[in-house]
């Protein structure tokens, strides 16, 4: 693509002086740069991608779009083309929908937002409209559906040049939709700038990411940002949870929308479950909704599951799918990998793989194994991560202390930091909880074998924090470690010796 249409529409400053040159590809990085490549400098949190303009240049790069005079100057004096502009981030935007020709015009699509559920309600919308008969994309924690083709994914929601990229495959594939997770980080970062959100999800906003955010007003607004539209219009229609304390924050933001609908069991909402009934592997409840009411019955577990299903449902409704019909297809949506996932045994205890790693994820999670196990034991492993928000260690000490029988500190991904001295921060707050029943198990294959060893029949044992993730990353190193496959092996030599 030549590089006046890849620049059509961004607002620069200056131009350089050269004019013509073909691109072939966009990047943000410069390693990724071969001939042909346009390189988007942006400035980082730990780097500026300006400091790597002559390695790019170096490496072949055919064109520079940049927020510093300095990269431009250089890249223009080496007959480059090059554009400053002010925003790295939102040029990136920009010349990726050129670049891959607007793939966001031809897909419809839902935004989730929220401290927790996002992949989760993804996985349920994308299920629902499935079910209907679209072709969607979805971008999460989990992995990419391109339609039907799965990828990894690296980020929960990556640069807008990625987000791009997969949504043009989609859209070859056959899409129409788009489902994605809307994380803090990329809205407060406008990794989805210009990308219209037709239908935006507001889960719920407690303490997470306080380490980049800094204060809850600050996190908050950043989630308030998908309501408002970044660098878009505001979505067609807003569904936000009206249990959540941040409701009104979230509705205001949302003043642009044609439609706000709420959900909720707890407060009057649009969209309101009645009646709810939890048991382990299946959760009903009545609904309400302006487009009638029904009975819904999932295989999802869990209250928190009832505001996932809701939101979903909301969603595949403002998509166009008939509320009869999403109810119907509710039924069949099958419990999303490592969130709730149970291990099989034949011990006659519950083994709970969950990606519970915040304390109000863990305080949920607990309280309904505690309504599961009846008299029995909930016996708790959690860790908390390392180079992420520290002061939610002795929050999530707290909540595991007060609700379980039995709490196992162990290690979930420290990063660059002392496993040792997480644990310590963790087991403050187990010991303001007063519960003295706890141990640190820095190994965690250890400690989960510990757990499942301690487990008797009728007994809970979550292993929380890691739910889907293959790897335990320590000392900058990510080795392969499954929570579900550590249990499944430890269960497997109890079974062994019963
Ligand atoms: C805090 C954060 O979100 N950081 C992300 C962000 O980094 P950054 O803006 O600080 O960039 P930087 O590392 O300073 O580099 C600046 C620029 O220089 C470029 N560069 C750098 C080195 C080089 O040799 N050449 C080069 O061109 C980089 O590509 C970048 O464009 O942009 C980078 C490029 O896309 C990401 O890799 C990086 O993710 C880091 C590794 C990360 O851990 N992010 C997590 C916290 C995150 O984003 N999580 C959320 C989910 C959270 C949740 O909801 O639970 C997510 O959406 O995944
Ligand atoms: N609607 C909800 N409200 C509160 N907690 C929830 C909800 N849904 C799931 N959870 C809890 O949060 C954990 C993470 O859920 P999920 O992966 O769906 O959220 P997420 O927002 O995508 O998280 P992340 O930002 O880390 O990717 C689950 O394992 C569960 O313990
Ligand atoms: N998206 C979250 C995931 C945390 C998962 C937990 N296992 C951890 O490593 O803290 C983050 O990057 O902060
Ligand atoms: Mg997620």
């Amino acid at each position: 693509m030549q590089w006046s249409e890849v620049i059509y529409g961004l607002p620069t400053l200056t131009l350089g002086d050269t004019e013509h040159a073909d691109i072939h590809a966009v990047t943000y990085d410069s390693r990724e740069v071969r001939p042909g490549t346009l390189f988007v400098a942006m400035r980082g949190e730990s780097t500026d991608g300006n400091r790597y303009v002559r390695a790019a240049l170096d490496a072949g790069a055919s064109a520079v779009v940049t927020d510093s005079r300095e990269s431009f100057a250089f890249a223009d004096a080496r007959h480059v083309p090059a554009a400053l502009i002010e925003h790295g981030r939102q040029a990136l935007a920009i010349v990726s929908a050129n670049f891959y020709q607007h793939p966001e015009r031809t897909l419809k699509l839902t935004g989730i937002t929220g401290t927790n559920g996002k992949t989760t309600t993804a996985f349920l919308v994308e299920g629902l409209l499935r079910s209907a008969g679209r072709n969607s994309a979805l971008l999460g924690t989990i992995e990419t559906h391109v339609v039907d083709e799965v990828r990894p994914s690296p980020h929960t929601t990556p640069e807008s040049r990625d987000v791009l990229a997969i949504f043009a495959d989609a859209v070859t594939a056959g899409a129409t939709e788009a489902v994605m997770e809307m994380s803090s980080h990329a809205l407060a970062q406008e990794r989805v700038f210009g990308i219209p959100v037709d239908v935006a999800i507001f889960t719920n906003l407690t303490q997470d990411h306080l380490d980049f955010h800094g204060t809850m007003d600050a996190y908050a607004q950043a989630k308030a940002r998908l309501f408002q539209g970044v660098g878009a219009p505001a979505p067609r229609i807003a569904v936000v949870n009206a249990d959540d304390s941040y409701a009104a924050t979230m509705q205001q933001a949302a003043s642009k929308s044609e439609t706000v609908w709420t959900y909720g069991i707890d407060a009057a909402a649009d969209f309101q479950a009645t009646g709810v009934v939890l048991r382990a592997g299946e959760t009903s409840f009545a609904l309400s909704t302006p487009f009638g009411s029904a009975e819904v019955v999932s295989q999802l577990t869990g209250r928190v599951n009832v505001y996932n299903l809701l939101a979903a449902i909301a969603a595949a409704v403002g998509r166009g799918v008939k509320l009869e019909d999403a109810i119907e297809f509710a039924a069949t949506l099958k419990p999303v990998p490592g969130r709730f996932e149970t291990v099989a045994n034949t011990l006659g205890f519950s083994v709970v793989v969950d990606y519970a790693h915040t304390d109000d994820a863990l305080r949920n999670l607990i309280t309904l194994a505690r309504e599961l196990a009846g008299n029995a034991r909930v016996i708790t492993l959690f860790g908390c991560g390392g180079d992420r928000d520290r002061t939610k260690r002795p929050k999530m000490g707290r909540a595991a202390g007060e609700g379980s029988d039995v709490v196992i500190i162990t290690s979930d991904n420290p990063r660059s930091e002392d496993p040792a001295v997480i644990a310590h921060e963790a087991l403050a707050g187990v010991e303001a909880s007063g519960n003295k029943n706890v141990r640190i198990v820095l190994d965690r294959a250890e400690a989960i074998t510990l757990a499942v060893n301690e487990a008797q029949p009728g007994d809970i044992v979550l292993i929380a924090g890691k739910g889907h993730e293959k790897t335990q990353t320590a000392k900058g190193v990510s080795l392969p470690f499954d929570d579900v496959a550590v249990a499944a092996a430890a269960l497997r030599k109890r079974e062994a010796q019963a």
